[in-house]
């Protein structure tokens, strides 16, 4: 897969986010959106998802020399963001299973993937009794497992103890080969192995004096 932004721009009312993005994503390597808060990693993670349109420019998506226009991008897109909520009224099992109606996993069945999260205590508790660190091991086990070649990851550590920062590491290094991995963060270890660092901010209009 190939993700090209073409003098990409977004705005909010009269609020330039950000301006002139040209940029390229190819499979095979990850990329930290770097930004102080409010800089507009989220903003371009949603705008390459699809679920924000941009204001200005383009975004081009290849696959396998095909272009995917962008209201089908969701099809070959995983994603983990503290924004995006799972539904807390299924149990984890009902999660996955309702899951899996929609995305395919990467060779693993619910089970073993429900291990890997080292959730199996967990398997019929409803995702509303969840704290919040197992709640974010199971957005995380879901991008990271499901086929798919655009990962996206906000913020991919919120709420994780160092023994879940460490299960983040161990299993996206695992699930990151022949992907484009994009991660918006601003804490190092959740970015420090990335083939490549985008500043948002480098894209931030000017201010007028
Ligand atoms: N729906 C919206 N309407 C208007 N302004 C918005 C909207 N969503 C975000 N913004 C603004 O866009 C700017 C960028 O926000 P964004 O969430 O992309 O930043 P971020 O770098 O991801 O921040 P953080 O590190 O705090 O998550 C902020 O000034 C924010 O107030």
């Amino acid at each position: 897969m190939q993700v090209k932004l073409t003098g990409l721009g977004k705005r909010y009312n009269f609020e330039w986010i950000f301006r002139n993005l040209t940029y390229e994503f190819t499979a095979g390597n990850t990329y930290a959106i770097l930004g102080h808060n409010g800089s507009g990693k989220s903003t371009l993670l949603n705008t390459i998802s699809g679920f924000l349109l941009p204001s200005e420019g383009q975004l081009t998506f290849s696959l396998q020399n095909h272009t995917v226009p962008v209201e089908e991008i969701y099809r070959y897109l995983s994603y983990a963001a503290p924004y995006l909520e799972t539904v807390e009224e299924f149990t984890l099992t009902e999660v996955l299973e309702f899951h899996i109606k929609f995305k395919q996993l990467k060779s693993i069945t619910v089970p073993e993937l429900i291990e890997r999260m080292r959730l199996q205590k967990s398997r019929d508790k409803y995702v509303k009794d969840f704290s919040s660190g197992m709640k974010q091991r199971l957005k995380l086990g879901m991008a990271l497992y499901t086929q798919a070649p655009l990962l996206l990851l906000d913020e991919p550590t919120t709420n994780l103890d160092q023994e879940g920062i460490d299960w983040y590491l161990e299993h996206l290094h695992l699930n990151k080969k022949d992907r484009i991995v994009i991660i918006g963060s601003n804490i190092s270890h959740e970015y420090s192995f990335a083939d490549e660092r985008l500043h948002i901010t480098d894209y931030h209009p000017v201010a007028k004096q």
